[in-house]
């Protein structure tokens, strides 16, 4: 889970577990939904990514009072916060008012210390709490009445909202004083301070009211105040959330509800009055406890599901984001036939899973990148910004739907509390992108089998291990499943997201494929651990590991097998492979030199101690035995006996007719096994040096590198040097200035010169017409493509050699500034909340003048009085070229420094930030580029998105003009520059 940047931040939807767990209580009835909190919170206890955005989430929802440091107290660890968090984000996504629900348990916890023991068994709060203090003002709504019994509170408390600034949704609530006038109404609030969904801020700032939207069954809208304290709720019926609805607030008789509703939490948390107490509490023993028969439900689930750490599944699972407001369409299981038993393995299922899913919320396309002949593998992370998140390209998608798979008992556990590891990795990351960017072994934004012409280069054991997946003998051999077809949540550009159940892996499968060559040709490959790798025996996290390159192993084995499925077939076919350790490393990293720490770590049925090291079985000691089937030989992999492993055999995966669940494997199977490899390569990333012509901004420079003195791979995210994100060693390798003549062999594809327009694009090429430059310029040429529905107009105005001078020297400054640190180009994390971990832009850039919220906000902000000659220069230039061209002055604010390095770009966007004004101008320098235009998924055009609507070539010197906010709305562009290039971009931002 990423951090949430709003207390309403939408986007956490996106995110498991929230994901997956909002979605099944959708399905869930009676007690089911009890039980889905727990596992909520159970299973947030153990992820210590997801309870920081549960932190931030509470810091925003919950900002301390002025005094404080830490609101309340709350922690993201307490159970009851945990189901808070998730209440919210399961009523935000019902979009069935959440803040008015975050609203009442903010005012229920500022007032919970007072009212401790005050309450009557039937809910109702004493008087006394009512004028507790809220917010460092004493409540005044604590008037009338006891409040005690049910239906007192209705009729008191109504709470005005004050007329004043209207203030952005994502604003922190505030709980500020109760209102003064406690009579019930039933007239509608006034309606002209603040529009549906937004919140009024008092005269002092602070928030009194929120306004929330009525739905249009809504008849009308109510505010009161709680018997206590008294501060404003709201009441809403009409199309009411039936947990709301059961409010003693409402004055309903709530005895319809009580007991039977499925919104345990809002139901707990507005009702006090029903005869079964379902409020939330903490017990003695601190634990997270619903006081009502349903509660019995979350008590029966076994043990190991609120002790343990949520299990790993036994299956890979994909999960590709949704797009920001896109809904998911989930083809099955049909909410019909998800009885009782279905939504308890689900949440088993879910449980399992999630831990994997959280690191698999990217998608990319493999466009533009593969160049390389090393990067036939290599996904285009630039895409990855694109809001619009492709299918995977890196598991074959399945045809059709098939199995999908379920908890197996025999999946192996790990208890939660892992020592710390002893020694810190030799290689290892913070993020994906770090060792994509970095190691060449691994660049796999996605899958799980980094494979280069059919040869596999790592592997990534990650969260999810299947049953008997195995991590023995310290780590020198691991079991593993691979290759792809788990589930997964299509996502395409246009169109909902579909659920997509695991299917059968086959042979021939691209990553499966892979792994049987590196298999059959013995080739050594990287193995790689995820902290959420639960066989690892030590806690990576904790010394801030996200990724640790384990070393070279080898396949020595490799075969088919069941795994159980939870729908018609019951299973599906997944490839295992026996990983062993390349002899010639050493011992594991993670293994001390202390001799018994290999015991420790081995797994109980280890016997590679009792094994000779010196004297290892050779690799024939496994038998194999021939089917009398299909005639294939399979090894004895377990000790039951022999069986065949041909997925294809009639035989296959069959006892002697039996399938049997329990399986262990056959001590001969783990035996260690002698290979020797004369040279096995060196893992550490080499540092670069000297180049022979001194350019330094070659596709190479733009790479990662690995720190020498910590370990730590980091990508290049400072354009001066390489700076370890760990410890801040750097490393710098000296370079040249580059010229622009350098650029100007680069020749566009001959179907065009400067321009090609889409044929059903409906934009208009204008003729070229002259233009003279003035300021000794002469005359260039200057294109117009005007946009159909009166949308805008692009303007290209091409340099010249001679009017090229001043662009010639802004390069030139840029470079040097850019050098010497004088201009800090940086490459910022991406404001995409999908992906685990950070995620950093595949440009550098540097903002001036008002800050750009688009990439880096006020952080990566200079006023233009400190900004460096270089984006002045640059900024003078489109200002003057932008007066010639449009006849009048541009008030730009703004400008962003933009640096590529070779094959670095800039996805598809469009300035469309809040408060920017309609032209947006920018100055090429360096290298050409492609600047493509294409209509957005909302516009009419939708249907052509995939083909491109417009395409300039952005040559040195040139400037570009958008001219309309239609551009913005209706388009999307990216910039694909041919090498080394600068760009500045400027903007008028919040100017009326
Ligand atoms: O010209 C460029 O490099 C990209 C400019 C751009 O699209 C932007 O800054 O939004």
């Amino acid at each position: 889970m990423e951090l949430p940047i709003s207390w309403n931040d939408t986007s956490l939807l996106d995110h498991e577990p929230l994901l997956s767990y909002c979605y099944l209580y959708s399905l869930s009835s009676r007690g089911g939904s009890k039980a889905i909190i727990n596992n909520f919170v159970n299973e947030m206890q153990g992820n210590s990514r997801a309870l920081a955005a549960a932190q931030a989430w509470l810091r925003l929802a919950f900002p301390p009072r002025n005094d404080e440091t830490e609101t309340l107290g709350l922690s993201a660890n307490d159970p009851k916060m945990l189901a808070i968090f998730f209440e919210f984000y399961r009523l935000l996504q019902a979009k069935n008012h959440p803040a008015e629900y975050l609203l009442q348990k903010k005012r229920e916890l500022l007032s919970s210390p007072a009212t401790q023991g005050t309450q009557s068994g039937r809910g109702g709060h004493s008087a006394k709490a009512r004028g507790r203090e809220v917010n460092g003002s004493r409540s005044r709504g604590s008037g009338s009445g006891s409040g005690s019994g049910q239906g007192q509170g209705h009729g008191r408390g109504r709470g005005r909202r004050r007329s004043g600034q209207e203030c952005s949704s994502p604003t922190p609530l505030a709980i500020t004083e109760a209102p003064q006038e406690h009579s019930r109404t039933s007239e509608a609030p006034e309606s002209n301070d603040a529009p549906d969904g937004k919140c009024m801020r008092d005269s002092s700032g602070g928030i009194s009211s929120i306004d929330l939207p009525i739905s249009p069954q809504s008849p009308s809208q109510e505010y009161y105040s709680d018997d206590v304290p008294s501060l404003p709720v709201c009441q809403l019926s009409g199309s009411i959330h039936p947990g709301l609805a059961s409010s003693s607030l409402s004055g309903v008789d709530s005895t319809t509800h009580a007991g039977q509703d499925t919104q345990v939490l809002a139901n707990s948390n507005l009702s006090q009055n029903h005869g079964q107490d379902s409020r939330l509490q903490l017990d003695d023993s601190d634990h997270f406890i619903a006081r009502s028969s349903e509660l019995m439900v979350a008590r029966a689930l076994p043990p190991s599901t609120r002790s343990l750490r949520p299990l790993p599944r036994k299956v890979a699972t994909k999960y590709i984001p949704p797009r920001h407001g896109q809904q998911i369409t989930y083809v099955q299981p049909s909410r019909q036939t998800l009885d009782q038993e279905g939504i308890d393995r689900l949440l088993t299922d879910i449980g399992r899973n999630a831990s994997l899913m959280h690191s698999q919320t990217i998608s990319v396309h493999m466009e533009d990148w593969a160049h390389d002949d090393d990067q036939d593998d290599v996904e285009d992370v630039d895409d990855i910004a694109n809001e619009f998140d492709a299918p995977s390209t890196n598991d074959a998608l399945p045809p059709s739907s098939s199995c999908k798979e379920v908890t197996d008992v025999s999946a192996p556990t790990i208890e939660e509390q892992k020592p710390p590891l002893l020694a810190m990795p030799p290689i290892w990351a913070e993020s994906r992108q770090e060792v994509c960017e970095s190691f060449d072994y691994f660049r796999s934004y996605q899958g799980g089998v980094y494979s280069s012409k059919d040869i596999v280069k790592g592997y990534l054991l990650g969260g999810s291990p299947a049953s008997r997946d195995i991590f023995h003998c310290g780590g020198k051999v691991i079991i593993s499943h691979g290759g792809g077809k788990s589930e997964s949540i299509l996502d395409y550009r246009v169109g909902p997201a579909r659920f997509q159940q695991a299917q059968d892996q086959e042979a021939t499968d691209k990553s499966v494929r892979a792994l049987l060559r590196s298999y059959t040709d013995k080739r050594p490959l990287v193995l790689l651990a995820d902290e959420k790798y639960a066989l690892f025996p030590f806690d990576l996290g904790a010394s801030g590991c996200t990724y640790v390159v384990l070393g070279s192993y080898w396949i020595s084995h490799a075969w088919a097998e069941y795994q159980p499925a939870s729908n018609g077939c019951g299973r599906v076919v997944r490839w295992k492979f026996a990983f062993r350790w390349c002899e010639g490393q050493g011992n594991p990293w993670w293994i001390s030199s202390k001799s018994n720490d290999v015991d420790m770590l081995s797994d109980p049925t280890r016997d590679c101690q009792s094994a000779p090291r010196q004297d290892p079985s050779p690799p024939n000691a496994v038998a194999s035995v021939a089917c009398s089937k299909c005639s294939q030989k399979s090894p004895v992999v377990y000790s039951q006996g022999w069986m065949c492993l041909n997925p294809s055999c009639t035989s296959f995966w069959s006892l002697g007719g039996r399938e049997l669940e329990q399986l262990d494997y056959d001590t001969a199977f783990l035996r260690p096994i002698a290979m020797l490899f004369t040279s096995l390569p060196e893992l550490r990333p080499a540092k670069l040096i000297e180049t022979m012509d001194s350019i330094t901004t070659s596709y190479a420079f733009s790479k990662g590198w690995h720190c020498e003195k910590c370990g730590r791979l980091s990508s290049r995210f400072k354009w001066e040097h390489w700076e370890c994100s760990n410890c801040h060693s750097i490393h710098k390798v000296p370079g040249r200035l580059r010229i622009a003549k350098e650029f100007w062999h680069q020749r566009p594809p001959a179907e065009f010169l400067h321009s090609r327009v889409g044929k059903q694009s409906g934009i208009i090429a204008r003729r070229p017409e002259p233009f003279e430059l003035g300021d000794g310029g002469g005359f260039t040429n200057y294109l117009t493509f005007i946009l159909p529905h009166e949308r805008g107009r692009i303007h290209l105005i091409l340099g010249t050699p001679l009017a090229n001078k001043r662009a010639d020297e802004v390069f030139r400054q840029y470079q040097e500034q850019a050098d010497e640190g004088e201009l800090l180009l940086r490459r910022y994390p991406l404001r995409l909340k999908k992906l685990r971990g950070t995620f950093l832009t595949n440009y550098f850039s540097q903002n001036s003048g008002e800050p750009y919220q688009y990439v880096g906000g006020t952080g990566n902000t200079v006023p233009f009085d400190k900004a460096p000659s270089s984006v002045c220069g640059a900024l003078a230039l489109i200002k003057e070229r932008s007066r010639l061209a449009l006849q009048k002055d541009i008030p730009f604010n703004e400008i962003l420094s933009a640096a590529y390095m070779e094959k670095q770009k800039m996805s598809f966007h469009s300035d469309s930030e809040h408060g920017l004004g309609p032209v947006v101008a920018s100055l090429s320098l360096g290298s050409a580029a492609f600047m493509h235009f294409r209509a957005r998924a909302t516009s009419k055009e939708a249907k052509h998105a995939s083909s491109n609507a417009l395409t300039l070539i952005l040559r040195h010197g040139d400037v570009l003009i958008m001219e309309g906010d239609g551009i913005q709305q209706h388009y999307e562009h990216t910039v694909i520059p041919m090498n080394f290039r600068i760009a500045a971009t400027a903007r008028c931002i919040g100017i009326a």
